[in-house]
């Protein structure tokens, strides 16, 4: 919709009908640094109605059969499909993201989550069992738990939304979701869908803002048993704090420091290309990227080498680039954010090899405000080093040595996160052996980012509270209850 100035004004959407808000934020195209859309500024107003709205279609949805509701989740696949290309452009211009990953990446797996659960719901089984000598029978059932807080961050943004929509929904709950404030348009974009989808007036509520006020409305609310969070570890501990008074259940799905190691029989025509990808895939936005490297002493030097031609060969472009493998990062203050990691690594005596301060970055001279940077490659840097402990969300990754399997696997577990690690070699046992002593809620050897969505995804230690998947969602987005029977 067009709204001041023409540009793009989006508005809530709660009981099945777009509702203007009284105030908007601007939201700005990360490649140009220009506001492109308003997006609503909402508060508690909007939140009482939308909790309102998923109350009142809580019933009916939660009575629907799981066929019948599985169905719905279908159509919405279908519909989601045939406007592939119109949002993909929409969220690579929103987040900043190449269109060829938004085409390839974020777009398809919207699809695919939908028609994950819309499957995975109807194979979900109960417990059943048997204690003869005293003449009773246990099972268990499962039932929709109310009404879901989804609250979702601006790396993946339709991605990691529908990630939580869908099973929430499947499993017969109203949802009330929050998208990023600095990525909200794909999510909007979806709203419109859902009346033909066939899903009812309020089972899917968007209402978009601020963390600080809608998020904390929505995730204090006492008629919001259940919070679903993807994002950082201090906005966790925030929402953990404002629902403690009402003990409501909680899925956490945090940052990473995310280790690679490297051993010294490893494939590198495999490894580089693909840590080159888990490095800066998505501007390194992505809370499952490589941060750490850690590469066996043997080969480092030809491992430096070859991982620095291939970084440098990461082509940072303008986001409609076809050609390009990186685009913007997400905000102005974010870019500064990742740049004041590149000063303290030097600051530190650290090396940069290549990308911030060292390469030339060419850009259109309609870019020149956005918010790009190269990919960055840190050596020379110590473990204790903040480059080496906290996710800095962005292009950068650091490279150092090491001799044994018993040292790499403390320093790997040496931080507070533990999401996901790749382990390189061509030693099946060690690669078992190596990735059960990882902390590490994921590990992906000899590859990255395969998703089997069936099994759990998330992170242990700070990374994370609770996993997502099929039985795992299904576990968290209903109430278990168990029932004893004497015969
Ligand atoms: N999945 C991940 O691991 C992600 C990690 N991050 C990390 O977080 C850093 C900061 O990024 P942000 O966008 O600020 O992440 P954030 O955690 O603040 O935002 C994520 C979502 O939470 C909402 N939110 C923020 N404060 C809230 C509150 N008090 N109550 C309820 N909801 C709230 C935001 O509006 C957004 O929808 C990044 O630099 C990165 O390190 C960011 C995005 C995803
Ligand atoms: N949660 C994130 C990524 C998830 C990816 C997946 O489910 O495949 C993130 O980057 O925040």
């Amino acid at each position: 919709m067009a709204g001041r100035g023409g540009l793009l004004m989006l508005e809530n959407f709660i009981g099945g009908k777009f509702l203007p808000c009284s105030s908007y934020l601007d939201s700005y195209d990360p490649s140009t640094g220009e506001v492109y859309c308003h997006v609503p500024d909402s508060g508690e107003e909007e939140v009482e109605a939308a909790v309102e709205a998923a109350r009142a279609a809580f019933p009916g949805w939660s009575s629907r059969s799981p066929q019948e509701r599985s169905q719905v989740l279908q159509r919405l696949a279908d519909l989601l499909e045939q406007s592939l290309e119109e949002l993909a452009q929409a969220e690579s211009r929103d987040q900043g993201k190449t269109i060829t990953l938004a085409r390839t990446m974020d777009i398809p797996r919207a699809v695919q989550n939908f028609r994950f659960f819309a499957s995975s719901t109807l194979h979900q089984t109960s417990e059943c069992t048997q204690m003869d000598h005293l003449g009773c029978l246990h099972y268990t059932v499962r039932a929709p738990v109310g009404i879901a807080a989804l609250i979702s961050p601006w790396n993946l943004p339709l991605y990691l939304l529908t990630w939580k929509i869908a099973p929430a929904i499947a499993a017969g709950n109203t949802v009330i979701a929050k998208p990023s404030e600095l990525t909200s348009v794909t999510a909007w974009m979806m709203c419109r869908l859902l009346e033909k989808a066939g899903v009812p007036p309020g089972v899917v509520n968007v209402v978009f803002g601020t963390g600080p006020r809608v998020g904390e409305a929505l995730v204090s609310h006492p008629d919001v048993p259940l919070i679903s969070f993807t994002g950082s570890q201090p906005t966790a501990e925030r929402i953990t704090q404002l629902s403690a008074p009402h003990c409501k259940k909680l899925s956490l799905e945090l940052g990473g420091k995310n280790p690679a190691i490297v051993f010294e029989d490893a494939n590198l025509d495999e490894c580089i290309p693909t840590t080159v990808r888990s490095s800066f895939a998505n501007q390194g936005e992505i809370c499952l990227c490589t941060s750490r490297i850690f590469v066996q002493r043997s080969i480092y030097s030809e491992f430096l080498k070859r991982f620095l031609e291939a970084t440098r060969k990461w082509k940072v472009g303008i986001p409609s680039d076809p050609s390009a493998d990186m685009g913007a990062l997400i905000s102005k203050a974010h870019l500064e954010k990742v740049r004041s990691y590149i000063k303290k690594a030097r600051l530190e005596g650290a090396q940069i090899l290549c990308g911030e301060g060292v390469d030339k970055l060419n850009l259109p001279p309609r870019n020149q405000a956005g918010y790009f940077m190269l990919p960055t490659v840190i050596t020379d840097v110590k473990d204790e080093s903040c480059c080496m402990k906290e996710e800095i969300f962005g292009p950068v990754t650091c490279v150092v040595p090491f001799d044994s399997e018993e040292e790499v696997i403390q320093r790997a577990n040496g931080v507070k996160y533990g999401l996901a690690a790749t382990v390189w070699s061509g030693n099946v046992g060690r690669v078992h052996r190596v990735a059960k002593r990882l902390q590490s809620g994921l590990v992906w050897t000899n590859c990255w980012l395969i998703r089997e969505l069936n099994l759990p995804f998330g992170g242990m230690k700070s990374s994370g509270v609770g996993r997502e998947g099929a039985r795992d969602s299904y576990e968290f987005f209903t109430e278990v209850k168990t029932i004893t029977v004497k015969h």
